[in-house]
């Protein structure tokens, strides 16, 4: 018998979500299979480049690990997607119709990409539950929402989303006693609400034990597909679980794409990783 709760829970919320889809933004166009272009990106901080002619295509539906050295730009990369920083010069495209250079970054969400920092902001004071449910409130304010009865959509929406980050048993108690890892799957689970179609993601890991970063593996694996996901990480052994297409970025550009083995045999990456302290992490190619 599988008596790991978060598999269980995984397998059950994969066939209760079968026709569980990020629904289709009105505007976004991914008839040619790509959600996201980044075409010759250029940032710079005074006369630090931190982005340099970079240029990013993710499919619609691919889960596509970003690693990269620290100061390699994959945060200013994530902070151009969501409009919070403004590149010098480039293209970048939602699909084939949403230029996301010329909208802001409620825009940007509006239209459907989400993004979770390292730090999961998730509120103690509140239950799981109630967590999920403001999450979906929109511009509501939490005291509407919380009073708001919640209607059977909302509420098979919220249960949907309580199976698949393994919480369905912590529904009720207040965030605060969550642990790290558990926290971080609510916070995927509130932006999840939203029904993104991209997913950034931003060190998902960091600070989690061994067995809450395979359940974090598991999960993400079954968001790809129905979501578009960028996850950013630098630990190695993680990102080996989860990657089909590993980009490698470095001082602000591509400098190697494919599978894990291609991008960890790859002598460019490698020179590259053996001049970064590890600072703790997990960050060996090899
Ligand atoms: N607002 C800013 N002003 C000046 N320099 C900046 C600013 N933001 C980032 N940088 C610099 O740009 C470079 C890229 O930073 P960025 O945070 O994007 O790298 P990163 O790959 O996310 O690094 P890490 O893995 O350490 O988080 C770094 O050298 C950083 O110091």
């Amino acid at each position: 018998m599988n008596k790991n709760p978060l598999k269980q829970n995984l397998k059950s919320a994969s066939s209760f979500l079968k026709d569980y889809e990020a629904p289709p933004q009105p505007d976004l166009d991914t008839t040619k299979g790509i959600i996201l272009y980044l075409e010759g990106i250029n940032v710079s901080f005074d006369s630090f480049k931190a982005i340099n002619e970079l240029n990013l295509y993710i499919k619609q539906g691919e889960l596509r690990c970003i690693i990269g050295p620290n100061g390699a730009g994959k945060t200013t990369m994530m902070d151009v997607i969501t409009g919070k920083t403004k590149p010098q010069s480039g293209t970048a495209w939602f699909g084939q119709k949403l230029n996301l250079l010329t909208m802001d970054e409620p825009q940007i969400a509006q239209a459907g990409i989400g993004r979770k920092f390292q730090k999961p902001t998730v509120f103690e004071a509140l239950t799981v539950n109630d967590n999920l449910m403001i999450a979906n409130a929109g511009k509501k304010t939490v005291w509407h929402t919380l009073r708001h009865q919640v209607n059977q959509i909302e509420q098979e929406q919220i249960e949907e989303i309580l199976l698949l980050i393994g919480l369905m048993e912590m529904r009720n108690e207040s965030a605060a006693i969550l642990s790290h890892g558990q926290k971080q799957w609510l916070e995927l689970g509130m932006l999840l609400m939203q029904k993104p179609q991209l997913l950034l993601v931003d060190e998902p890991v960091a600070g989690m034990t061994t067995q809450e970063m395979d359940k974090t593996a598991e999960l993400l694996n079954s968001l790809a597909g129905k979501h578009t996901l960028v996850v950013v990480e630098h630990d190695m052994d993680f990102v080996r679980q989860i990657a089909k297409t590993v980009s490698v970025l470095h001082q602000g550009s591509i400098l190697a794409e494919g599978n894990m083995e291609q991008v960890q045999n790859n002598p460019k990456v490698i020179e590259v990783y053996l001049g970064q302290s590890t600072t703790g992490r997990n960050v060996n190619v090899a």
